[in-house]
């Protein structure tokens, strides 16, 4: 773990790296929280991550630095030690997770694009955890169906994070129940949307984040009547829905 210390807050306190993602109404308080309790306390393999990923030109899409501190804290309160991530990237979220996990944990990671996963893939060695990552590159449907088929699979993993193509949200949730044991949990990220599923957008959006706004709200709506989970809709970053399997 990173020693806290005033140069590592001042190397930050100018680096926007992540878009703010925080539904959070003050830019002040959410900087607040990155530079007293996220950013001095972060893995130094999470901060060189996070600073190559800002590079990249989608950087937006990694999850936020606040939020991979929470799912690295959830994993270890879960004592978890299999799980699933559908929507890799440069790998931010997935080393957040790898880092959480015991020596012999397994992660089975899902991207079609690995050329992003390659710039987060150096770091992700150095740290020392690169074995317990198996990388498929493919669209994530097909490895779930492929996964589904065989019986050690069902109830397999503890923890799965869903952060890919948002129209597909509902089609991985009728999958992943089937992957994740019951106690286990599903994470799945942006469920509040930009604040969309609420309200109009007070700037003009693509024909996509209305399109996908849609789908949150059903997605919302349909995981809040799903009585084979326990939920938690969480106002971190974009919106993050915890669902906890209970039959
Ligand atoms: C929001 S980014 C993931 C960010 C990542 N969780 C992080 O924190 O850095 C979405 C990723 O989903 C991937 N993706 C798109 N369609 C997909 C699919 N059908 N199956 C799996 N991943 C997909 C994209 O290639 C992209 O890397």
């Amino acid at each position: 773990m990173a020693t806290p210390s005033e140069s590592d807050v001042a190397e930050d306190s100018g680096v926007k790296d992540h878009a703010n993602k925080t539904l959070l109404q003050s830019d002040a308080l959410y900087e607040y929280i990155l530079e007293t309790s996220v950013y001095p306390r972060e893995h130094e393999a999470m901060k060189e991550l996070r600073h190559i990923t800002a590079k990249h030109p989608w950087s937006g899409m990694a999850v936020a630095a606040d939020e991979a501190q929470f799912l690295n804290m959830i994993l270890k309160l879960m004592n978890a030690k299999r799980t699933l991530e559908i929507g890799v990237f440069t790998g931010y979220s997935l080393l957040a997770t790898a880092l959480a996990l015991p020596e012999d944990g397994q992660i089975l990671a899902i991207d079609p694009d690995r050329k992003n996963y390659e710039l987060g893939l150096p770091v992700i060695e150095k740290a020392g955890v690169a074995h317990k990552i198996d990388f498929r590159e493919s669209q994530a449907l097909p490895v779930l169906d492929e996964l589904m088929q065989e019986e050690k699979y069902r109830g397999w993993f503890d923890f799965v994070f869903v952060d890919a193509d948002k129209e597909n949200y509902m089609n991985y949730h009728k999958r992943v129940m089937e992957l994740v044991r019951v106690g286990g949990v599903i994470g799945y990220d942006n469920t509040l949307w930009s604040g969309t599923v609420v309200a109009e957008p007070e700037y003009p959006v693509s024909e996509y984040v209305m399109e996908m706004k849609d789908r949150f709200l059903e997605l919302n709506r349909h995981l809040a009547a799903d009585p084979r989970i326990e939920i938690c809709q969480l106002s971190i970053s974009d919106g993050l829905t915890l669902c906890r399997r209970i039959s």
